[in-house]
């Protein structure tokens, strides 16, 4: 389903999503500051400052579900859509889990047109992120495993709080899936080849220390200032005259997006047959079930 059906799905009557405001709708904040309510996305903006604040709030861990992709997709395109905003930083509302990554209840148990919908939203969240023409940072204020890294790494640049407990990386091996040749991608533009394979192969989770090592984060800093230091280095992206930073960022990244544009249709053909074979749905059914334990 396109984006605007997926939306106007979300309206129907018994959708949580109904009576949301999606528009700015409150001050809050400092002067000028404007706040922004959807279910599951939060936007801070300052218009004085260019920037908006992007906090993500779909408990328990932030999952990309469905609802949750078409949500950031209406409030990114809102965003693009509003001269004021310059740059935009990405973060959880509450620090611990920045994203759990993709909602697996969304690729278990299901038919193949709804995983080819999740999997066409989650092409169209990256394509919208990596081809932005916003400067974008990503708090990392929490766990960051997968699809949660994947959005991180659409950013131009990362900050990640010292906490040993946060993770960051694309783990799909570990649950006995792959990572797709575009979150590949994104990561080698960001790791280089060998750090990649070598990440992807043994689905590494790296540490704090370890992420900044490798390069898959610009800056390990102290929880509380995760927040304030991506605004700050946001100001370094926003000095650079617009037009020169956007075709420079877009002449970097071109290659990359061009490879999901020319075989869209194909990589969701083989994400719904390889994600409907018998053996991939039990290793997620074992793997959810593994994550539900630990609770009952
Ligand atoms: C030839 C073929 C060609 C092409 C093929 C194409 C494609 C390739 C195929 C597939 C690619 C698919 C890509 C997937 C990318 C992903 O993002 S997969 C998701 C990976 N995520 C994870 O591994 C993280 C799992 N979660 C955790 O590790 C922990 O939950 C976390 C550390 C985030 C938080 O821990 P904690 O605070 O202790 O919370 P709980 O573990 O107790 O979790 C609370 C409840 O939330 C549920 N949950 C957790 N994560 C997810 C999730 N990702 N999706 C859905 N639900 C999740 C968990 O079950 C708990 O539920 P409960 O309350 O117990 O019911």
């Amino acid at each position: 389903m396109a984006l605007v059906a997926r939306v106007r799905a979300l309206l129907l009557p018994g959708s949580r999503l109904r009576g949301a405001t999606l528009g700015r709708a409150a001050n809050g904040g400092g002067a000028g500051a404007r706040r922004a309510l959807s279910h599951r996305v939060l936007v801070e903006a300052d218009p004085a400052a260019g920037v908006a604040v992007v906090k993500f709030r779909n408990p328990p861990v932030n999952s990309l579900s469905l609802e949750m992709l078409t949500e950031l997709g209406i409030c990114l395109e809102k965003l693009e859509n509003d001269k004021t905003v310059r740059g935009i930083v990405l973060t959880a509302d509450r620090p611990g889990i920045f994203s759990a990554g993709l909602d697996l209840t969304e690729m278990c148990g299901r038919n193949p047109a709804h995983y080819a919908e999740f999997w066409k939203a989650v092409q169209e969240l990256w394509l919208r992120l990596y081809q932005s023409n916003m400067a974008l940072g990503a708090a990392i204020n929490g766990t960051c495993p997968a699809g949660g890294c994947l959005l991180s790494l659409t950013c131009d640049y990362r900050i990640l709080a010292d906490n040993p407990k946060y993770t960051i990386g694309l783990n799909e091996t570990q649950l006995g899936i792959f990572a797709p040749f575009w979150f590949k991608d994104t990561m080698v533009n960001t790791i280089g080849h060998r750090a990649t394979e070598r990440a992807l192969q043994l689905g590494l989770l790296f540490t704090p220390a370890e992420a900044l090592q490798v390069g898959l984060v610009d800056q390990v800093v102290p929880e509380d200032q995760v927040q304030s230091t991506a605004l700050s280095v946001m100001s370094q992206w926003l000095a650079i005259p617009d037009h020169a930073r956007q075709l420079t960022k877009t002449m970097m990244r071109k290659a990359t997006v061009d490879q999901l544009l020319k075989h869209r249709e194909a990589d969701i053909q083989n994400f719904v047959s390889f994600i409907s074979r018998d053996s991939i749905q039990k290793v997620l059914q074992v793997y959810l079930q593994k994550l539900r334990k630990k609770n009952h």
